[in-house]
């Protein structure tokens, strides 16, 4: 690549992105990093007071994790003494670092007085058809998106905000996936690909008024403003299979080509995809049954969400398969918005062959927190 590529790529890695602000949290419409560290958390405490301290506490965590600081001492000087940060991000850069602190629809309970507090559209995402979801790989009352260009980075800041949590006795574990490889792009990037091999994240949404029409949330109370719903599905793809299938099938399973990422309607990989479109024989060009045409905007009254997914693996399953798959991470200012579209894909893709969705969850992401303040702060007053 040229000294220009090279610059460009060193200066998108060492970026540090900020924690406070008066819009939507980093993490969401931010140019997807290299590499994510997600995990969900269970509530250990019935005591609101508790949760409050905790998202207080990770606020002011993250606010030094995303400037590349260390959250405490690491070698305190009385001997005996645990560290506060356990060290091994000393040394590393920012590396990009974005945490995203999404609330579960349990969150919003009688337990902590904050049922009438209850985000508009917050609630169990619906059972979906071709759901195969195991409950130990969904749901959560608390999750943390951890994204950074390092994955070191971004494994400290989860490892240290899952210690903060149990310390305090406020939440402990529930689900975690590592993932790699951006399986999206955001403006200016060059669009990755998935598993599969196929570019991921072409239709995607890069443009700020798009953001502000389908991905924030603008309506309803005020502190909901510029928070925005996170859907997170786990989706494990039978790489063995999809790797005997002919490319011409595999082409038109997505509705594209395999190489350029071009609509087999067209030729190049930003060509609007022309779903009318008939062969000779007067087949559909993009079949009824392709991804593409069952999920574009133009099929579905207009629904735009906003895809920020990842690759991950989980090494070999129990025949020495590989088990890997897309951590499937979408925004939208309304969760039925991923609903509908699942609906679709779930009943029709003729993906469905090759991919079963195993874990599920849904929170909303409040709005940043401003400098001095933390997230969910307006939940308590
Ligand atoms: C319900 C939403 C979606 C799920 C779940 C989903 C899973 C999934 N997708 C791919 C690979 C590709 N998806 C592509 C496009 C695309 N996918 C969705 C939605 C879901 N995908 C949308 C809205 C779109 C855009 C459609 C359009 O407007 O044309 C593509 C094509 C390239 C692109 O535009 O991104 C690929 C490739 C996998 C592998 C997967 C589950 C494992
Ligand atoms: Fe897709």
């Amino acid at each position: 690549s040229t000294q220009e590529e090279n610059d460009k790529d060193n200066i998108i890695l060492s970026h540090q992105w900020p924690f406070y602000g008066d819009q939507g949290q980093s993490g969401i419409t931010t140019p997807p990093q290299r590499h994510i560290m997600y995990m969900t958390f269970d509530m250990t405490t019935p005591t609101a007071q508790t949760l409050q301290i905790l998202l207080a506490r990770w606020s002011a965590a993250i606010a030094q994790l995303v400037q590349g600081a260390t959250v405490g001492t690491v070698e305190p000087s009385r001997n005996g003494s645990v560290g506060t940060d356990t060290g091994e991000a000393v040394g590393l850069d920012p590396s990009s670092l974005t945490v995203t602190i999404g609330l579960g629809p349990s969150i919003f309970t009688d337990t902590y007085g904050l049922k009438a507090k209850c985000p508009t559209h917050l609630r169990p995402l619906s059972a979906l058809p071709s759901d195969n979801l195991q409950p130990e790989l969904s749901g959560g009352d608390l999750s943390l998106q951890a994204c950074a260009d390092d994955p070191q980075v971004a494994y400290h800041a989860i490892r240290v905000l899952a210690r903060i949590a149990k310390t305090l006795g406020a939440a402990q574990t529930r689900w975690t996936v590592m993932g790699f490889g951006r399986a999206s792009a955001g403006k200016g990037e060059e669009t990755p690909r998935n598993l599969f091999g196929f570019k991921d994240g072409t239709r995607n949404l890069v443009e700020k008024s798009d953001f502000d029409q389908h991905v924030w949330v603008q309506q309803g109370p005020a502190w909901e403003h510029y928070g925005s719903y996170q859907v997170v599905r786990k989706i494990k793809m039978n790489i063995e299979n999809w790797d005997t299938d002919r490319v011409s099938d595999q082409n038109n399973i997505f509705g594209r080509h395999k190489l350029s990422g071009a609509p087999l309607s067209g030729t190049h990989e930003f060509d609007t995809p022309d779903f009318h479109k008939k062969n000779p024989d007067g087949e559909l060009v993009i079949p009824a049954t392709a991804h593409i045409r069952l999920a574009a905007h133009e099929n579905n009254q207009g629904v735009r969400i906003l895809r920020r997914s990842y690759n991950y693996t989980d090494g070999l399953n129990q025949y020495g398969q590989l088990d890997a798959g897309l951590l499937f991470i979408s925004y939208q200012n309304d969760p039925a918005h991923f609903e509908q579209l699942q609906r679709k894909l779930g009943a029709s893709d003729a993906l469905n062959e090759y991919i079963s969705h195993i874990g599920s969850a849904l929170f909303f992401v409040p709005p940043a927190a401003k400098e001095g303040s933390y997230i969910g702060a307006e939940l308590f007053s």
